[in-house]
This record gives C-alpha cells, structure tokens and sequence, in this order.
C-alpha cells in the first residue's frame, strides 16, 4: 500500500525566521524521491511536516485524502540517530513501536520478527543495541518503521553515520525493500550520489526560506554524469547553512 503526499503552499517560520514559504510538492504514491539541499534550508522541516512533527503555519499537507495533523502509523520515520531504546532487545524496540496499533502482543511478535528477517537482522532479533553494529541499530530502526506497514516511508539522513560499505548496503536494501513494498519514499540526503543512486526523482532544496530550485527524473540504469553535473551546479550555487 501507498499513499500521494502532497505539501500545498506550506509556510513554516520558527521564532519569526521564516524556513520554507509557500512551498508545494507532489509526491505520487508509490514514488521514490530524494530531497537534496545544503544544510540547513529546510529539508527537514519539510519532512516533518509529512510527518506530522512540525505544524506549518499556512498551507496543506495531505496523505491520500487525509490532512496531516500529528504522527501516525501510516508514516514511517527513520532518522540518522536511530534512537533505539537501550534496555529491550532488537524485537522488543520493534514490538513497542506497534504498541501504538492496539494490536494483540502475538501479532506484535509476528509482525516485529518479520520486519526483523525482512531487513536481514533474524539473528539479531534477541541482542541488544549495544550488541548490534552502527549498521544492525540502523536495520532495527528501519524494521521498527517497516513493521506498522506503513504508506509513506520517511528517511531523514538515515545513513550519514555509517560507514562506506555499511552505506552502500543499506542502501540496496533500502532499494529493495521499497522495490518490493511499493511504498511512498521521501529521503533526505545532502549527498548528490546518494540520491543518485537511491531515487527516481531527485529534489532540490535551496535558499532562505527554503523552496525548490530544481526537480529533475532520474533514468534507470547507470549513473548519468551530465545529470549529476546538472544537480551539482544548482548546489553549489547556493550559500551553505
Ligand atoms: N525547532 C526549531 N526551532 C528553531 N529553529 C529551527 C528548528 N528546527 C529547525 N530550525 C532552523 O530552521 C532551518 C532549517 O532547518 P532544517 O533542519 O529543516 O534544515 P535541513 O536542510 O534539514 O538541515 P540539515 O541538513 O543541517 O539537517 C535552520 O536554520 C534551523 O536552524
């Protein structure tokens, strides 16, 4: 299952700073799309403004035919910093994020040991966070996300405190996972290779207050160096947060 995300004219300032004006964007559902940007333009708030963290000051945010108005399961959020709860197992941080389903504890266990074995962590389903690698704790997050089966996966820099190899692991599962699940993709990244490799559609985020300075498709196939000098220059082009 999926679900269209669409931002209409979204207005985000904090403490009179403004941070996006009037931003609109449309994410077909099903579709695979990285938010590219210098740091600090706002890539963030638009993500969590779909996910219901921040609430704009103008504008609509809607998933399918519902207007975002707080956190739910429909939407799935994975971040840099995988926040895992220290004191319960791999199973036992997947299990209480469905808590929030009201679904009975058997199904948690099933549900929680199949988002395990989806992301390749079955082994790992009794350890620790402490007993896992960077790249272990980051699959349990994406598990936890994965496992209340939602219609919008959001992924904020999921993979920047990881290794390279880590890295490029994570992502063909990523690729995988959404691949196989048909779910509406928004990823966050300030690495152009990154989206590259991941997205079909790569997203340019820039200026004071944010907006969206280029949007282009991304072909199958092998990494296009025209359009990456493309997207590069747009970067570049823009002051650094
Ligand atoms: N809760 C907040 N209160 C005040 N200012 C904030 C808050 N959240 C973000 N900002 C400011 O809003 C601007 C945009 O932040 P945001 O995190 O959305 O950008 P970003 O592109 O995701 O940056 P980064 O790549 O560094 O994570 C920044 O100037 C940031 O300092």
């Amino acid at each position: 299952m999926s679900q269209r995300v669409l931002l209409e004219e979204v207005s985000v300032g904090y403490g009179g700073t403004s941070v996006l004006d009037s931003l609109d964007l449309d994410l077909p559902a099903g579709s695979f799309t990285a938010l590219l940007g210098p740091s600090g333009c706002g890539k963030s708030t638009v993500l969590g403004s779909v996910a219901g963290f921040v609430v704009p000051d103008g504008g609509r945010v809607t998933t399918g035919s519902a207007p975002v108005r707080e956190p739910g399961p429909d939407r799935g959020v994975v971040f840099q910093h995988y926040a895992l709860f220290p004191w319960r197992t791999a199973r036992g941080n997947v299990e209480f994020a469905l808590k929030r389903l009201g679904l009975p504890r058997g199904e948690r266990r099933r549900r929680a040991l199949a988002a395990l074995a989806e992301v390749g962590l079955a082994q790992g389903a009794e350890k620790y966070p402490a007993q896992l690698s960077g790249g272990m704790q980051q699959r349990v997050a994406l598990a936890r996300a994965l496992a209340a089966e939602p219609e919008v996966l959001l992924l904020d820099e999921p993979f920047g405190a990881l290794d390279t190899l880590t890295r490029t692991r994570m992502q063909a599962l990523l690729r995988e996972l959404w691949q196989r699940r048909g779910t509406t993709v928004l990823f966050v990244t300030h690495d152009i290779d990154e989206a590259l490799a991941l997205a079909q559609r790569v997203v340019v985020l820039g200026g004071t207050p944010g907006r969206v300075l280029a949007d282009h498709a991304v072909p199958e196939g092998p990494p296009d160096p025209d359009l990456r000098a493309l997207i590069a220059r747009h970067l570049h082009s823009l002051p650094t947060g």
